[in-house]
């Protein structure tokens, strides 16, 4: 009785005091949880107890520190056999010797945060180093790679501690590749740079800086959708709510509009030369081709490499305007055949290749009470700025699009001449130039089949054609 008093008065409270929103907010769900009126999922979070931070995203407010003790063995190969020296190594033909180091108990690093994550990332590196300078005689189609316990049994430990795959993932390669030019500066564009580069080229620099300016970009865009998730399903058609959530889509608007800009300015700074031949074999993960296998482990199945399709930024803006990748609801215009036979739960897919935190950040914005399409379908004043964020993302998706097929399908046809890469070059060679629309992106995909089905997928969440 008393308890069910109490959720009454801070109903009332909440609704009448907007200041004192996220306190009742929190005491409210607490009440419910004891009164049992309703049953919350859990308690409302913010996005800093996702890890996410307010001023640089999914990106950590500082970079992640090195590891020390013992595991400074893995620094010590990462800076030696890789870090800007990677690609001399390579042509000379060195392999890391990681099957003399001793197997390390990664369990002393998983009670700090910071700690994992820095270790996922090293040993990601050394991981796919290892692998993919691996001498080709070795390499027959259909053997499999066995990763030595060395970097086996620690990798496998940190990645169950932060729930995400044991291989090089979006994470690695651009939420925590990078170091402050001016340690006492600030976590801006300007003052970072990236820290492992597998080639040694200014183009895998400016191919991974360009996805870090999107994500400290994307900082402020999920700020918008975070003020909108902490918002009440009451309130949510009042005069100034519905203000409040038009200003936000316009911003959101404006933020994918400077993110298409920044895809747009990709090309002048990476050749897809380079970034075909000599950046993208790196990242390649395990495949039929090529299984691995963690020595002492049982298989694993998330072992694909980085892609963009990982950035936990796109994932929650497709949430936030309700993009429908796995064609789960009937919306015009109808699915092409193509969307059809596109891989629809590749999205979905690529959400284990994230840190937990985020993706359960994802699974809280997906529960949030406020559905911003079906409020825009209901409040007029909503259509238009709704379409107009809609239309902004599938403006970018073109874009992305274009500089994909450039990246990937187009620089496949061209063969370099002396290329170092041993491996995975051999292996491309030997498949021959890619057919447009075929090639296999990092993530195992058809390339533009895909990317046009996760286009097309944007434009039938507009409610104009609906
Ligand atoms: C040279 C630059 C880029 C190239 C060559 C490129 C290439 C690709 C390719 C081939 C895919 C298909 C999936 C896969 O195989 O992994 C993909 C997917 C994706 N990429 Fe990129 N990408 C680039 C830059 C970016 C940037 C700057 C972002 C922004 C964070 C981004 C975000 C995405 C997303 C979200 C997907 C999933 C599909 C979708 O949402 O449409 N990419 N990218």
């Amino acid at each position: 009785m008393i308890h069910s008093l109490l959720v009454c008065i801070m109903e009332l409270l909440r609704d009448r005091c907007p200041t004192l929103n996220g306190m009742c907010r929190n005491l409210l769900w607490a009440a419910k949880a004891i009164t049992g009126r309703r049953q919350p999922l859990s308690i409302p979070r913010g996005p800093s107890d996702f890890g996410v931070d307010r001023k640089t995203g999914f990106i950590p407010s500082r970079p992640l520190p090195k590891l020390r003790g013992a595991f400074k063995l893995w620094e010590d190969a990462l800076q030696a056999k890789l870090g800007r020296h990677m690609a001399e190594d390579y042509r000379a033909g060195e392999r890391l010797t990681s099957s003399q180091w001793p197997v390390l108990d990664a369990m002393d690093l998983v009670n700090h945060v910071a700690g994992s994550q820095r270790a996922h990332y090293v040993l990601a590196y050394l991981i796919h180093y290892y692998v993919h300078s691996m001498p080709c005689k070795q390499l027959k189609k259909g053997t499999s790679i066995t990763i030595p316990p060395s970097l086996a049994a620690p990798m496998m430990v940190v990645a169950r501690h932060l729930r995400m795959a044991p291989v090089l993932t979006y994470a690695d390669t651009i939420l925590w590749n990078m170091e402050q030019i001016n340690e006492d500066g600030p976590m801006t564009l300007d003052n970072l740079r990236t820290e492992t580069l597998f080639s040694g080229t200014e183009d895998e620099s400016a191919f991974y800086m360009s996805q870090v300016q999107c994500e400290l970009l994307g900082a402020e865009l999920l700020g918008v959708i975070a003020d909108v998730a902490s918002m009440h399903c009451s309130q949510a058609k009042d005069a100034t709510s519905i203000a409040l959530l038009s200003g936000a889509l316009d911003r959101l608007t404006d933020g994918l509009e400077e993110l298409d800009q920044i895809i747009k300015g990709i090309r002048p700074t990476c050749d897809p030369s380079v970034f075909y031949w000599r950046i993208r074999p790196w990242f390649v993960g395990s495949s039929e081709d090529h299984p691995w296998i963690f020595q002492g482990e049982d298989a694993c199945i998330d072992l694909l490499g980085p892609s963009g399709g990982q950035s936990s930024l796109m994932h929650a803006v497709d949430v936030f305007l309700d993009v429908d990748h796995e064609l789960r609801f009937t919306r015009s215009p109808a699915a092409s055949n193509a969307n059809r036979r596109a891989d629809t739960g590749f999205m979905k897919r690529m959400r284990r290749y994230m840190p937990g935190p985020h993706r359960d950040y994802l699974q809280y914005l997906e529960q949030t009470p406020i559905r911003v399409r079906e409020l825009a379908e209901e409040v007029p004043m909503l259509k238009v700025p709704y379409d107009g964020a809609v239309a902004a993302l599938k403006r970018l998706r073109d874009s992305h699009m274009r500089i994909a097929v450039l990246y990937v399908v187009s620089a496949a046809r061209i063969l370099p001449t002396g290329c170092p890469l041993a491996m995975m070059v051999k292996a491309m060679e030997a498949k021959g130039p890619s057919d447009a629309g075929h090639s296999i992106g990092t993530g195992g995909s058809e390339v533009a089949t895909l990317l046009k089905a996760g286009r097309d997928a944007t434009r039938r969440a507009m409610l104009k054609d609906n």
